[in-house]
């Protein structure tokens, strides 16, 4: 453990996952946290079921994973832990069809707080509620576990009433490959509203709206596309890449200085006190609950105003031109 850090942290060491040896865990959906959940939990020895849909085109590939594939109800019967990793808003739904199957003295999990949280699961009160939340889209939780790398994580616990809840938890932290990378303890409100706040503003929102900004400035003054697509948008990644590595010192140590005193004099022009403003009102909405109310209204609506944006994304034209240049990467058909 890091005690000079505020934060709990939780490493390899500090986790057994001799408090998964004799438990089923059931993974219930097959997606980006599902599909990797379930094949590091079988990869590290852990006995794992996973739990989908008659019908469900996920079925097959997951028995062609070589996983074991029941429907979510038959899944939680047979399983001590019980980890619900379907979409937030179809969590209640199935939460209904398991519900009766969770005995008392198993472990209900999730990797996001949303409806504990939000009050949209009330889960019976002889059950452990823990939380393994990877910080990381799931393609990357299951490719650093193969590649023998980890994925940072949290873990909180929302009800123990075995007393192993925090234990239990860490183990299955350590058998996806979070302990690997460290993984922080929090509690289901802090994971939640950070969780919501860094994808909105930042890591999935802030960042694709300054992309596209950025490269609709370059092309509406005259610049070609393809220009404005590497520039805005593929060498992104390299320049994160560096920070990932060593901090904005190492990314700033390695751009020129023209770079470096350019970007440090204009960057604050560009995310300025109105973007930092704004930053605070989605935080807010995040913490009193506005954001959770509209995303789930724009759900029983069936989805609406989600499936306008989305399409607007989807046929913006960084999209085109990056498909197309990134199809001609020499290590493209590797
Ligand atoms: N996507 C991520 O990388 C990520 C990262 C951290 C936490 N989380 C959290 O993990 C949980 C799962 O998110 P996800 O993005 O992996 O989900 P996803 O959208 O990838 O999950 C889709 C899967 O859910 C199943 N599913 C869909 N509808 C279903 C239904 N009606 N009944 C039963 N199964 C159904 C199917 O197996 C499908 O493959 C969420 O709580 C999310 O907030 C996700
Ligand atoms: C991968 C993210 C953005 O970190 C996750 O929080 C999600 O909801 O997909
Ligand atoms: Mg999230
Ligand atoms: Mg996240």
């Amino acid at each position: 453990m890091a005690d000079e850090l505020d934060a709990t942290i939780y490493y390899d060491d500090d986790a057994d996952t001799g408090y998964l040896d004799d438990a089923t865990v059931a993974v219930i959906g097959y997606g980006s946290q599902g599909h990797a959940h379930a094949q590091n939990l079988n990869d590290s020895g852990i006995d794992v079921v996973v739990g989908l849909r008659e019908g469900s085109s996920s079925r097959d590939a997951a028995k062609s994973d070589g996983l074991s594939v029941a429907t979510p109800p038959e899944a939680a019967a047979q399983a001590d832990v019980v980890s619900i990793l379907v979409p937030d808003t179809i969590q209640p739904t199935v939460y209904d069809q398991i519900e009766n199957e969770l005995d008392a003295g198993d472990t209900l999990q999730f990797a996001h707080g949303f409806n504990i949280h939000y009050n949209q699961i009330q889960p019976s009160d002889d059950v452990d509620v823990t939380l393994v939340a990877p910080k990381s889209p799931g393609h990357l939780v299951r490719r650093n576990y193969e590649a023998d790398e980890g994925t940072p994580g949290l873990v909180a616990v929302y009800q123990d009433v075995t007393g192993d809840a925090k234990d239990q938890a860490l183990a299955y932290a350590k058998a996806i490959g979070c302990t690997r990378a460290g993984t922080i303890e929090t509690t289901f409100r802090e994971e939640t509203e950070t969780d919501l706040f860094g994808e909105q503003a930042v890591l999935c929102g802030g960042v694709t709206s300054l992309v596209k900004q950025g490269y609709e400035t370059l092309v509406e003054a005259g610049y070609s596309e393809e220009m404005a697509y590497f520039e805005c948008m593929n060498e992104l990644k390299l320049i994160v890449d560096l920070m990932y590595e060593g901090g904005l010192g190492e990314m700033w140590h390695s751009v020129s200085d023209t770079a470096e005193y350019g970007g440090l004099t204009r960057g604050d022009r560009v995310v300025d006190d109105h973007a930092r403003e704004q930053m605070e009102a989605v935080l807010e909405e995040v913490q009193d609950g506005t954001f959770a109310r509209q995303w789930i209204t724009e759900n029983q609506a069936g989805r609406p105003n989600y499936d306008q944006i989305k399409t607007a994304e989807e046929n913006h034209e960084i999209e085109a031109i990056g498909e197309e240049l990134r199809g001609l990467f020499s290590w493209a058909d590797e």
